[in-house]
């Protein structure tokens, strides 16, 4: 069954202070000055055109489908999936859902709209608190059942975007539980090491849902759709409509664009996996543009371990020359230090300082701007 996340309650601190700027940006003619972001957004991969340089596609039955993840965990941190066994109506419901949803008035919205110090609802992407400017998106969370909220949005008939959105959540889960087993295998580690990964198979992990819209923007050069973050899961799995705009961030290249493949999944390495592998497989640091025409869409499934269990990295991969690198968090712990410390919480959980003085790989020295 189903462990509520108890994380509510972690983001009541920093969030209760926000005055959340609800704006109908579909309607918007021209760019406000509150969502105008710096000319220095369209920072190209450095070697664009002499490496092509390219998000892993992974074909899940792909005999060597381990071994291929292992390798885009540690060098990218992010890859898409196909033959991944998600029926592609449940994709295409999903999508139809969220289109539904955000297509909704406003003021229609905003009756389902997040409490200051809430996670579930509608409302303007939760890190914002960290920039100087608006976003240009509009977001929805669901985490446990989403029938309450729905109930706001559509009275007298929700039922069908419940119906669409357990179903979604039970084909991720599945999916997700796939991943895990070859993430860590790829490690040498069995999901029987991990204290919560056999013992209750079939069982669901905690999992946050987020939809995510882009209207298209008036001027996208000077807009942010979602700031460069990572997520605090142990893996993400996103599904994005067919339109550009997700970008990841390596070492060494700089952003590269994940382009929309039509039915395959992108998969995140979330901060949760970092610290379990001792930093093997370092968290992506990603973000989403927007453009002028096409109103993207994306869902972002955002799974986790239960609530009550401690991360920690795996006592398999550490010894006397590799000392566990982060002291053990729960879920909901990580959660409210990353509402605090947003693109710091993975080195304020981290144990010894790195060698070379900087904090993580995954601070990026300074790439994600904190206004
Ligand atoms: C379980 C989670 C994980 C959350 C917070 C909470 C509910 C929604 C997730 C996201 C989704 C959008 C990016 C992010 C950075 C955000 O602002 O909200 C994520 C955040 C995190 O990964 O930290
Ligand atoms: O819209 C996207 O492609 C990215 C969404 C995302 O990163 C998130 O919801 O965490
Ligand atoms: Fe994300």
């Amino acid at each position: 069954m189903h462990t509520r996340l108890s994380i509510d309650h972690a983001f009541n601190t920093y969030h209760q202070m926000i005055k959340q700027k609800h704006l109908d940006l579909a309607s918007m003619k021209e760019l406000p000055e509150s969502h105008a972001w710096s000319s220095s957004l369209d920072e190209s991969p450095s070697n664009a055109s002499s490496t092509p340089d390219s998000v892993p596609v992974i074909n899940l039955k792909d005999p060597n489908a381990m071994k291929l993840v292992g390798h885009a965990c540690k060098t990218w941190g992010v890859f898409q999936v196909t033959n991944h066994g998600v029926p592609t109506n449940i994709l295409e419901e999903i999508e139809a859902a969220g289109r539904n949803l955000f297509a909704l008035p406003i003021q229609q919205k905003l009756k389902a709209a997040r409490a200051p110090n809430g996670v579930s609802g509608y409302g303007v992407a939760r890190i914002s608190v960290f920039f100087p400017k608006l976003m240009w998106s509009e977001g929805f969370t669901i985490i446990g059942s989403p029938y309450e909220q729905a109930r706001k949005l559509w009275p007298d008939r929700y039922s069908k975007f419940c119906d669409v959105i357990e179903e979604y959540k039970e084909e991720m889960n599945k999916l997700a539980q796939r991943l895990m087993a070859l993430m860590l295998g790829s490690l040498g580690v069995t999901m029987e090491d991990v204290k919560w990964g056999g013992t209750q198979a079939g069982s669901s992990c905690p999992a946050a849902l987020q939809l995510n819209s882009y209207p298209a923007c008036p001027d996208p050069e000077r807009a942010m759709g979602l700031a460069a973050h990572t997520d605090s899961s142990l893996l993400t799995i996103l599904h994005q409509n067919n339109t550009s705009g997700l970008q990841a961030h390596k070492e060494g290249t700089g952003w590269v664009t994940v382009p929309p493949i039509r039915h395959a999944l992108v998969i995140n390495v979330g901060d949760l996996l970092h610290i379990l592998s001792n930093g093997l497989y370092p968290s992506v640091l990603h973000r989403a543009m927007v453009n002028r025409t096409q109103h993207r869409l994306s869902v972002a499934y955002l799974y986790g371990p239960p609530s009550n269990v401690q991360i920690s990295p795996l006592s398999k991969l550490t010894d006397q020359v590799h000392p566990p690198l982060y002291r053990p968090v729960t879920w909901s712990e990580y959660l409210g230090t990353k509402a605090k410390h947003f693109n710091k919480a993975l080195s304020s959980v981290r144990l010894c300082a790195p060698l070379n003085g900087f904090a993580d790989a995954n601070d990026h020295n300074g790439v994600v701007p904190v206004g």
